[in-house]
């Protein structure tokens, strides 16, 4: 089993292929755009959902479970929603040896598919609010370039459908779930994500507005769309008729209320942050996975045992791991033991580093006499040792100081490279040095598409770094923490323009 072949700062989609091969988060099958969750990356998966399920509980959130079919009469039921992704729609026209009377989709979203229970759950103000989530896979039939975990044709989300009395209520919701999905980002997988706002043009055609957390990938220089948070206001209400009678007007003796549509939610979190977790944390040695979320926090690794070595000095040195396992699992570290004979200490090393475990502990005689665990953390290069007395106390310390400085590290680069831009001659050499762009801008979907077409290839002796196609910048959202106020006068940056600026928005290239 040899290591990495390829340099993160090669040909990034060999090295990202192999990284995720070789550390046995995926594997891909003879469809294109379907891939095998393996155990490694699944158990990431479970420690998301653990997460977020016991914060949407507290919410009221009721998990449940829609079929994987729509029928088509039932997809149509929100024109322009469905419009604009007709393409992406899979259908199922056979079963078995008989053709059907009428196809079926498989949900690509299940808007339409909840929606029309919801009219039917939905009958009077104490039925709200109604809030309802599913975790499962969806199809979109993309025929974009497919990107393992990033880009699928089947992925695995939750999808939150929330229903309630006010627009104020709906869009608080809309924020603590927002806020959730940073938190998972950020303190589950080490990941920094700039929170705020899609454009019009950006947003999903569906919504009233769409909070959204960005992400973005050094190595690339890209950002990435990390998850999305939708108030849908009463759109879908008017379309599935989901109405209450309103509970303020006072009627007289007899006559009828009025009815009212509720204002609606809906939000998305998928596998595509396990890619994400990879291309940021990932190196040459293969995964690096963050302490949170690691199956193996911890993997003990015999050294210094060689065929001059005693069996007795062997088996007391053997004992003392056994010891070191014991104390690190009482004190809840996930730990394994790398006791494989015939298999040299640097074969084990390489084999867990490509399965990204955070820290190794090395224990060999000398360290038995000197009384110490030699520490070795995935994220730095180097050496330590702790006192045997303090590994219940320091390892996981250590392993809170990994989470940490991973994070940081990685806060500090997508800080390095989110660059205010304030004259359009700095827009695409600016993008051209992997950076994404806070700029003022006029918040027009036309303009928006304009500065796409205008930041497309390179310019005059600066090559477009040749993995990131020729694509335009997109605007990937009104950052909530604006950098300063916009001063009167300000022009939008596009000079092709004219108007006067109303934000700073975030564009760059993305996935
Ligand atoms: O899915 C959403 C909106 C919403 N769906 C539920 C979770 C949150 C959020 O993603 C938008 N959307 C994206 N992509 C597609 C559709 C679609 O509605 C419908 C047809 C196929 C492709
Ligand atoms: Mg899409």
């Amino acid at each position: 089993l040899i290591g990495i072949t390829e340099p993160k700062d090669g040909d990034l989609s060999e090295w990202y292929q192999q990284v995720i091969l070789k550390g046995d988060m995926l594997e891909f099958t003879d469809i294109p755009g379907c891939y095998i969750y393996q155990p490694a990356s699944y158990r990431i998966w479970e420690f998301i959902q653990d997460f977020f399920n016991e914060r949407i509980r507290k919410m009221g959130v009721k998990n449940c479970y829609f079929p994987l079919f729509i029928s088509e009469a039932n997809l149509q039921r929100e024109k322009d929603h469905i419009e604009g992704f007709a393409a992406e729609v899979a259908w199922v026209t056979e079963g078995g040896k008989s053709k059907l009377e009428k196809r079926l989709a498989v949900r690509p979203t299940s808007e339409t598919a909840m929606y029309s229970f919801y009219s039917k759950r939905i009958r009077s103000h104490r039925d709200l609010p109604l809030k309802m989530n599913q975790w499962n896979n969806v199809v979109r039939w993309e025929f974009k370039h497919a990107v393992p975990f990033l880009r699928s044709r089947e992925f695995l989300w939750q999808e939150g459908h929330t229903a309630h009395l006010t627009e104020e209520e709906a869009g608080k919701e809309v924020m603590e779930i927002l806020d959730h999905y940073a938190s998972i980002y950020e303190d589950l997988l080490a990941v920094p994500v700039v929170k705020g706002q899609k454009t019009k043009n950006e947003q999903f055609p569906g919504a009233y507005y769409t909070k959204t957390i960005e992400g973005y990938i050094p190595a690339v220089g890209r950002g990435i769309q990390a998850a999305t948070s939708h108030c849908l206001g009463q759109h879908f209400a008017k379309m599935f008729d989901i109405t209450i009678e309103d509970p303020k007007q006072d009627v007289k003796e007899g006559e009828k209320r009025n009815k009212i549509h509720v204002w609606q939610n809906s939000w998305g979190f998928t596998t595509r942050s396990i890619g994400v977790m990879v291309l940021i944390h990932g190196d040459n040695k293969g995964l690096v996975i963050p302490p949170r979320v690691a199956e193996v926090q911890v993997v003990i690794v015999p050294v210094g045992v060689t065929a001059k070595t005693s069996a007795e000095a062997k088996e007391k040195l053997y004992n003392e791991i056994e010891g070191l396992r014991t104390v690190l699992e009482d004190a809840s570290v996930r730990v394994e033991t790398d006791m494989r004979e015939g298999y040299s200490p640097g074969y084990k090393f390489n084999d867990w580093e490509l399965k990204g475990v955070p820290l190794r502990l090395e224990f060999g005689p000398k360290d038995s006499q000197n009384g110490v665990v030699t520490t070795s953390r995935r994220d730095k290069d180097g050496k330590d040792t702790i006192p045997i007395p303090d590994v219940a106390k320091k390892v996981p310390e250590l392993l809170e100081t990994i989470q940490k400085d991973m994070f940081n590290k990685a806060a500090d680069e997508y800080a390095a490279h989110r660059k205010i831009v304030r004259q359009w001659s700095d827009f695409v050499p600016t993008l051209n040095d992997k950076n994404v762009l806070l700029v003022p801008h006029c918040l027009g979907g036309p303009c928006e598409d304009q500065i796409k077409d205008d930041s497309k290839g390179n310019i005059e002796g600066q090559e477009v770094d040749a993995r990131a196609p020729s694509m335009g910048a997109k605007s990937l959202c009104i950052p909530h923490d604006q950098p300063e106020p916009i001063a009167e006068g300000t022009k939008c940056i596009n000079p092709k323009c004219g108007q006067n600026a109303e934000k700073w928005v975030m564009f760059g290239r993305s996935y």
